[in-house]
């Protein structure tokens, strides 16, 4: 029977908690999220179980480093109480949910940067963004010391970053990417979808369409990355976007620009509608 979820706010409260699983012989999992939880997150926790987890961990921690100073910090909608109960439907375990003095206490010093990942894309755009991440997941993972983390490639960056970052640290856990979860539109959940009315929502379901009819072209005509750009950048303009801030053809991997897709390779994008920023990505 899985045990009724829990919620802690301390590092304390939390390690107690893994320590009793971990003495039991049982495998953790790690679910890193600022909750307002959707299916998309609801996934990484199925996701956390199907790849070995006995018990998995959700916190929900609106990470004030990683927004910028004209961002949504203060908005984001934070709904504890309905994100419990939603990650009781799927058996997660503990919620660890602290606040920003447990978080960073007094005299907090310490940044953890990846360099070069964080060059292009969203880093430039969302100056410190991803050092606010990078510092934040280290914390989250060694305060739990998961054996498992489940990211989402919704997040496809920062997925990359994380991967970087655990590898280069030697930090002792599995990093696990989760496809990305879609409304019947097609459109990637997010909870920043919220903030849409209903006819931004339209706009907004149109980003992924682009995205999978160049990676059609491209997957047929690798040497079409610069035109499809152009195509794309076009079909966003005439759906409404107000502000493009990326539509790039990368290395899966690296992340490096690609004028010919002849690895693997993803097509990622960033827009805006109104003073709402969406993302998305998907593979060639
Ligand atoms: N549609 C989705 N499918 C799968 N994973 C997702 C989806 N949306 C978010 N995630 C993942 O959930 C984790 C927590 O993300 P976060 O709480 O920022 O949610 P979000 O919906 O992406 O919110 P935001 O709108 O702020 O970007 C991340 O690993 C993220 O990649
Ligand atoms: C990984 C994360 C929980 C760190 O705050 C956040 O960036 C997110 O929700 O994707
Ligand atoms: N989903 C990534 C968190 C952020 O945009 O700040």
């Amino acid at each position: 029977m899985p045990e009724k979820l829990t919620t802690v706010r301390t590092v304390a409260g939390l390690r107690a908690q893994v320590a009793r699983w971990r003495a039991a012989g049982e495998k953790v999992g790690l679910v890193p999220t600022m909750g307002a939880l959707h299916e998309g997150h609801l996934s990484l926790v199925q996701a956390a179980r199907r790849r070995g987890a006995d018990h998995v961990v959700v916190s929900v921690f609106v990470n004030p480093t990683q927004f910028g100073p004209n961002e949504d910090f203060s908005k984001y909608p934070r709904q504890e109480d309905s994100d419990a109960a939603k990650l009781e439907t799927v058996g997660a375990d503990l919620l660890y949910a602290p606040d920003v003095g447990e978080m960073y206490p007094d005299g907090f010093a310490t940044t953890v940067h990846v360099a070069g990942l964080t060059d292009g894309l969203c880093g430039p755009l969302r100056p410190g963004h991803f050092d606010g991440v990078a510092t934040v997941v280290s914390k989250l993972l060694l305060q739990c010391l998961p054996d498992i983390a489940v990211f989402g490639e919704k997040d496809y960056q920062q997925l990359q970053v994380i991967r970087r970052m655990v590898r280069d640290l030697d930090v002792p856990v599995l990093i696990e990417g989760a496809a990305t979860v879609r409304d019947e539109s097609g459109l990637a959940l997010s909870s920043r979808n919220a903030y849409l009315s209903a006819d931004q929502l339209a706009i907004a379901r149109q980003l992924n369409g682009v995205l999978f009819a160049m990676a059609e072209r491209i997957a047929a005509d690798p040497a079409r990355c610069r035109s499809e750009m152009e195509w794309g950048l076009e079909r966003l303009r005439e759906a409404g976007f107000d502000r493009i801030d990326y539509l790039a053809v990368c290395d899966a991997a690296s992340l490096e620009p690609l004028e010919v897709a002849d690895r693997p390779a993803r097509i990622l994008a960033a827009a805006f509608i109104g003073r709402t920023r969406l993302i998305d990505n998907i593979p060639v």
